[in-house]
């Protein structure tokens, strides 16, 4: 990567929380979660529907207030500042946000500098100056993805799956070193995945930390190095991806039968350590 900031002064983790609370609308929706993810590692964060995955990752990110614990980011506590620097794709997002925007233009969003925290960019598109570089680092994130050929076709006539890989894309074109996705596969053909599957691998190799939401481990399945289950605000497994990882992230399952791994509460008693 060619982003000095990547490779030097790596913190031993990139994303630490530490039990996280999280209350919307006066009912606490996560009850202390944990979790950390290193450079180069890959973290699939799982659970039932409703379990707190999208509020968690909302939480990292900053667009949903903790009631308690911490967050740190690139080893110093969550700050608007350190969190412009992370690579987020949320979950169901409108790519053009009613506006009328090309696949590069919303790739080359990605580099003006502020952050949208419900992924409607289009707005944010006017009188911003990217870098010079920026078309051609677009061009470059659409291609890692398999989309370069969209690069010209206004994102809000694009299919479902089409517009998902041009918000990732949106999201590498920063060469960020933490990057966060929420269910980047739902909606994306087999033949994408495959193609993201790859380059979640190279951006593994170039020490990039990656926070990944999922229901199944999928075609992502051989990059991942962890799970963290979450069930009902809680995490209830945290360690390898066990093989029948679908039957634990059911929702309702109760945990009575012995797991492959034993389940922690705390990610911090993992002995995960830092590279
Ligand atoms: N803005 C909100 N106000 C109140 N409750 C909310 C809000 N957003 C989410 N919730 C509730 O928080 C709980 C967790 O939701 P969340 O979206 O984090 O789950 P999830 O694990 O991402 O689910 P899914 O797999 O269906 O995307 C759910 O019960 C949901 O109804």
């Amino acid at each position: 990567m060619s982003d000095p900031s990547f490779t030097t002064d790596v913190p031993p983790s990139l994303v630490e929380a530490r039990d996280v609370r999280v209350s919307l609308q006066g009912t606490e929706i996560l009850h202390g979660v944990s979790m950390t993810a290193s450079p180069g590692e890959v973290v699939a964060l799982m659970g039932g529907n409703g379990s707190g995955k999208s509020t968690f990752v909302r939480s990292i990110v900053g667009a949903v207030p903790t009631t308690s614990g911490a967050i740190d980011l690139f080893g110093t506590p969550a700050s608007p500042q350190a969190r412009a620097r992370l690579g987020y794709v949320p979950q169901r997002i409108t790519a053009a946000g009613g506006v009328s925007a090309t696949a590069l233009e919303v790739v080359t969003s990605g580099l003006l500098g502020s952050r949208e925290r419900d992924g409607r960019v289009g707005s944010r598109l006017r009188g911003l100056v990217p870098p010079r570089d920026a078309k051609a680092r677009a061009r470059a994130a659409l291609a890692s993805m398999g989309v370069e050929d969209l690069a010209k076709r206004d994102v809000s006539r694009l299919s479902g799956g089409q517009q998902q890989r041009v918000l990732i894309a949106r999201a590498l074109v920063r060469k960020p070193r933490l990057l966060i996705l929420d269910e980047p596969m739902a909606g994306v053909d087999l033949e994408s995945q495959v193609a993201f599957s790859h380059t979640l691998g190279h951006l593994k190799e170039d020490g990039v930390g990656i926070v990944v939401v999922l229901h199944e481990l999928g075609a992502l399945g051989r990059h991942i190095d962890r799970a963290v289950v979450l069930e009902h605000g809680c995490v209830t497994y945290d360690g390898v991806p066990p093989k029948d990882l679908g039957v634990h992230a059911l929702p309702g399952h109760d945990h009575d039968h012995p797991h492959a791994d034993p389940p922690v509460r705390d990610g911090s008693s993992l002995g995960l350590e830092a590279p």
